[in-house]
């Protein structure tokens, strides 16, 4: 992978599929973040994630569930470098994290990437869906524009958006929110990472898109082996693809194990009563042909 950022390797072969199989576990090892509170006075602090530790195994799928202000984005933030914990650590293998400066931040960006909430900001609106794609394919896999291009049309079939030639030219706003949303992971996608950390990549969406969004992220981890990190305050979704889930709740994790297992016999107080809030005989009992159930791939 490419630390040179400064454009692409004109003598670079053919875009190849550089899928290589993840071997390398994210480790989050008693990590605290303290922020200064705000507004409520001079040395007010606030504990946004407190002593928490978990591993994201190669190919594994953990949903991260809690209520707004649990922690969870400031979770995902120590995760891909972006905030510093106050206390513990973050590896992924045997890097550390935390002590990545510019050029090895870049190549763990390649590696550990993020898809967020709002598909409508996360895209600039005077980009085409090719321009948005092949940038990272050429500052960080080091593309020609040639195979960038190839790369891109590659992508976008994987996230259903076909026939890729179609939409290579669109500019987001021609695009559907459940579009755009697929055009983000595509993105994602293009550097060929290892991780993807997903912040809330559907409740922007119309209830009528989300489906398609979520079958895709499992299906992209089945056939590619990405680890995935599936941030969410909606136990449903999570269920639908995360093997496992941590709930947060005031920056601790309360409660841990297999999603389908712990939605169906939560412990903690807190858990039950986010099951609470969501239909919960639909949880305990899905129907055929529910959400969760769904193999949709169309381009919601
Ligand atoms: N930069 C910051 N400065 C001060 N406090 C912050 C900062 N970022 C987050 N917080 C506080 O940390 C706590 C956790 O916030 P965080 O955004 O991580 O929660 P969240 O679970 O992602 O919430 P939401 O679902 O609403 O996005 C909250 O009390 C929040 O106000």
């Amino acid at each position: 992978m490419s630390t040179d950022a400064t454009g692409p390797a004109t003598s670079t072969p053919a875009a190849p599929p550089t899928r290589h199989p993840n071997t390398q576990a994210l480790t989050i090892a008693h990590a605290t973040k303290i922020y200064k509170a705000r507004g409520q006075g001079r040395g007010a602090r606030v504990t946004a994630v407190d002593d928490v530790s978990f591993v994201i195994e190669p190919g594994a799928a953990i949903g991260l569930v809690g209520a707004s202000g649990s922690g969870k984005s400031t979770l995902a933030k120590l995760i891909t470098g972006s905030e510093r914990p106050t206390s513990g650590t973050i590896r992924f293998g045997d890097i550390e994290v935390n002590a990545l400066r510019s050029g090895g931040l870049r190549d763990y960006h390649g590696r550990v990437q993020m898809v967020f909430q709002d598909p409508y900001g996360a895209l600039n609106p005077l980009h085409t869906v090719e321009y948005t794609i092949m940038r990272p394919c050429q500052n960080i896999l080091g593309l020609s524009a040639r195979d960038a291009v190839r790369r891109v049309h590659e992508l976008l079939e994987i996230v259903g958006l076909m026939p890729a030639a179609q939409y290579a030219t669109k500019l987001p706003h021609q695009l559907s929110g459940g579009q755009r949303q697929r055009v983000v992971i595509a993105r994602a996608l293009a550097c060929d990472p290892d991780v993807i950390v997903a912040d809330e990549p559907v409740s922007m969406l119309d209830v009528s898109l989300r489906a398609g969004v979520l079958s895709l992220l499992r299906r992209l981890r089945q056939e590619r082996g990405l680890s995935l990190l599936y941030i969410t305050h909606d136990l449903l979704s999570a269920r639908v693809v995360t093997d496992h889930i941590l709930v947060l709740n005031r920056g601790r994790i309360v409660e841990r194990g297999q999603t389908k297992y712990v939605l169906q016999h939560p412990e903690d107080g807190y858990t039950k009563r986010l099951l609470d809030a969501v239909a919960t005989p639909f949880v305990r009992q899905p129907p055929a042909g529910a959400v969760g159930a769904s193999a949709d791939t169309t381009a919601a």
